[in-house]
């Protein structure tokens, strides 16, 4: 079930030889379940670490995370990304070459009854525009293909938040802003919140009913 998200007083960094390496401080977000927020800012500014925080990739310094109710990092707490039940998506598709469409899209799906699998994957692929494209590998789709069978992937498990990191920066102009347009009706009608990261302001305007500018600390 898609629920809301609440980043309080985050702080994230890097150890380095020299020590810490800050790279957020005093990092608040407030995401309304069913909304979509998008992070904006120049290369450096933290946004993708935000996301590795809110997916268990990444360890808290301070401040907390909850969604929904559920506290998923905060001092001495950090539930694993596997329990989270937040979905990615990531600019370079990630598709498993050697699996059909239809097989990436079902891949979260493994432990589901073969015959709900299956009609969860036929719903999904009908919610992306691509019906009848299950039987065919990645490299036979196009560039905006792949990236919808990805949507498509990690909406199946009915994530609570899906994160979308630079989704559209591999594909060209046209399908870029036409992928962006589908991509947020998509999401509107599933009444899913999400975070897209960007550093593409028309972008994060096409899609976000909240935009959080970021600055470097
Ligand atoms: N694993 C890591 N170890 C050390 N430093 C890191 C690591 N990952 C990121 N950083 C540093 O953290 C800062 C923020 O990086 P991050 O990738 O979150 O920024 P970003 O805003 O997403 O950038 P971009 O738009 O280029 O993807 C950068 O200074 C980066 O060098």
């Amino acid at each position: 079930m898609t629920a809301s998200l609440q980043i309080s007083q985050l702080q994230l960094g890097y150890d380095s030889p020299e020590g810490l390496h800050t790279v957020l401080q005093g990092f608040d977000l407030q995401v309304p379940a069913g909304h979509i927020a998008s992070l904006l800012g120049p290369s450096g500014c933290g946004k993708t670490s935000v996301l590795r925080a809110i997916a268990g990739f990444e360890p808290v310094r301070a401040g907390s995370i909850h969604l929904g109710e559920v506290l998923l990092s905060g001092p001495k707490v950090h539930l694993p990304p596997e329990q989270r039940h937040v979905g990615m998506m990531f600019q370079e598709y990630g598709l498993f070459p050697h699996l059909t469409a239809e097989q990436n899209v079902g891949f979260g799906l493994r432990r589901m009854a073969r015959a709900e699998r299956d009609r969860r994957v036929l719903e999904l692929l009908a919610v992306v525009g691509l019906a009848g494209a299950g039987g065919k590998f990645p490299h036979e789709l196009s560039g905006g293909q792949q990236q919808r069978i990805a949507l498509a992937r990690a909406l199946a498990p009915a994530p609570a938040l899906l994160l979308l990191d630079e989704p559209f920066s591999n594909l060209d102009t046209a399908t870029r802003e036409r992928l962006t347009l589908e991509v947020r009706d998509i999401l509107r009608a599933a009444g899913q919140t999400a975070i897209l990261v960007t550093h593409n302001a028309q972008e994060a305007e096409t899609m976000a009913d909240q935009i959080c500018r970021m600055t470097p600390v």
